[in-house]
Order: structure tokens, then sequence, then C-alpha cells
């Protein structure tokens, strides 16, 4: 059977990045996506906005929805101290196969926890599952249509807290207007609109960061 893009942007990892070395696996990754086949990674020129607003903010415990094939996982868990944890959440087990092989890769398995199903099935769950209390940072990734219920869903399950930051990918394109109304107009939330490009192209897209205030 032909192989899937995930599997050939893999392929292409294992043949020009150095195991344990993550920022060969992200040039990696761009490379295949500039020159190859396009894919729905967060890329280069978005992905230095998520690594400036990590380094600043230095979480402990981290939640990315929608791994795909690993690369905004290996981004952000390269930028952590070891003590910290990432959680990332994958609804299809192709990607997420792929994606731990990725993570393994860049050698970051021992700070990334990468966990098949829905964010709707497993948000409720993190307390009791994972022993988390509350999230420093949310990157959001996954469909579009649920960044405004699972942020609704993750304030009810009382997992955001004062300081909290939630970065939200494709907030243009594909575009989230929904969450964007929401947290541009709670009084809960501080927000910021960071304007660049969708990945690999000259399409605008960007970034929301919005700051829970509790
Ligand atoms: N744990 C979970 N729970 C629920 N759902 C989950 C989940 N885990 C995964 N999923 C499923 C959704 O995963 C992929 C979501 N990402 C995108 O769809 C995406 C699309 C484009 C894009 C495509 C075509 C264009 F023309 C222009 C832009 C660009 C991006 O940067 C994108 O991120
Ligand atoms: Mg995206």
């Amino acid at each position: 059977t032909r192989s899937t893009r995930p599997q050939r942007l893999l392929n292409a990892v294992r043949k020009h990045a150095t195991r344990g070395d993550p920022q060969s696996v992200i040039s990696a990754i761009d490379h295949f996506c500039r020159h190859s086949e396009w894919a729905m990674n967060i890329g280069d020129e978005k992905g230095s906005i998520l690594d400036s607003v990590v380094s600043e903010l230095n979480p402990e415990k981290v939640l990315e929805l929608g791994t795909y094939c690993g690369y905004s996982t290996v981004r952000i868990a390269r930028l952590l101290p070891p003590g910290a944890r990432l959680i990332t959440l994958e609804f299809n087990a192709d990607y997420a196969a792929i994606a731990r092989q990725v993570i393994a890769l860049a050698g970051l398995e021992d700070r990334v926890q990468l966990v098949e199903g829905a964010s709707e099935d497993w948000i409720p769950r993190m307390k009791e599952h994972f022993g988390i209390e509350t999230f420093d940072f949310v990157f959001l990734d996954h469909w579009k249509d649920r960044y405004l219920p699972d942020t609704k869903l993750m304030e009810d399950c009382g997992l955001l807290r004062k300081g909290t930051v939630l970065l939200a990918d494709n907030v243009i394109c594909p575009g989230v207007p929904d969450y964007l109304q929401y947290v541009r107009n709670s009084l809960s939330y501080k927000s910021c609109y960071f304007k660049s490009h969708l990945e690999y192209t000259k399409a605008e897209d960007g970034l929301e960061k919005s700051v829970f205030l509790g």
C-alpha cells in the first residue's frame, strides 16, 4: 500500500536528523514540508513565536491539543527543563504512531506523554489520571471547532489558574472565529494576536495568546 504523508515525513527525519538533537528534527521536518510536501505543522515562522512564548513562560505543566507528527511537541519540549511535563493529545492513531517516533528521535520522550483520544474525553480526566492540578501552558492546534468548547471544558474542570497561558494556532487560517470572539471579549482573559503566515506559505495566519485571569 502507498505510504502516507506522515510516514514520508518520518522517513525524511530518519534520513536527515541526528538522534537526540531536537533542532535537527525540527529542521528536517521544515525542509521536507518546504521542498517536498506541505504538512500542517505549525512551521518555522509561527514556531519561532511559539518558542518565544514558551521560553518567556518557562512552564512546568504543559498540555498540547493535537499532536499530528509531533513537530510542535518537539519545539515545546526541547525548551522545557527535564522535570517539566508535556501531555499531548492526538485523536488519530496513525498520526500518534508517527509522533511517538519523531519525539523519540529528538530524545525528548522523558518529558512528553502522548495520549491517544479525543480532547473532550481526556480533559475531564486530567486530574485523576495524570495527577495534574492545573496547567501553566496550553497549546491549541486540534479541530478548530473544538477550541472554544474545550477551553470552556478546561475552565469547568478547574485546569486553568490565574496566569495560565493559552496559545492557539490557525486563528485566521483555517480560522476559529467563535474562539477568538470569546477570548477577546471575556473578562476572564487578556488576549493578543501575533500576526504571521500559514506554515510554509504566504497566506496570512496567526497565533492568539490568551492569559486566564481566574
Ligand atoms: N485530541 C484531539 N481531539 C480532537 N481532535 C483532534 C485531536 N487530535 C487531533 N485532532 C484532529 C484534528 O487534528 C488536526 C487539526 N489541525 C488542522 O486541521 C490544521 C489545518 C491546517 C490547514 C489545512 C488546510 C489548509 F488549506 C489550510 C490550513 C493548518 C493547521 O495548522 C492545522 O493545525
Ligand atoms: Mg495548526
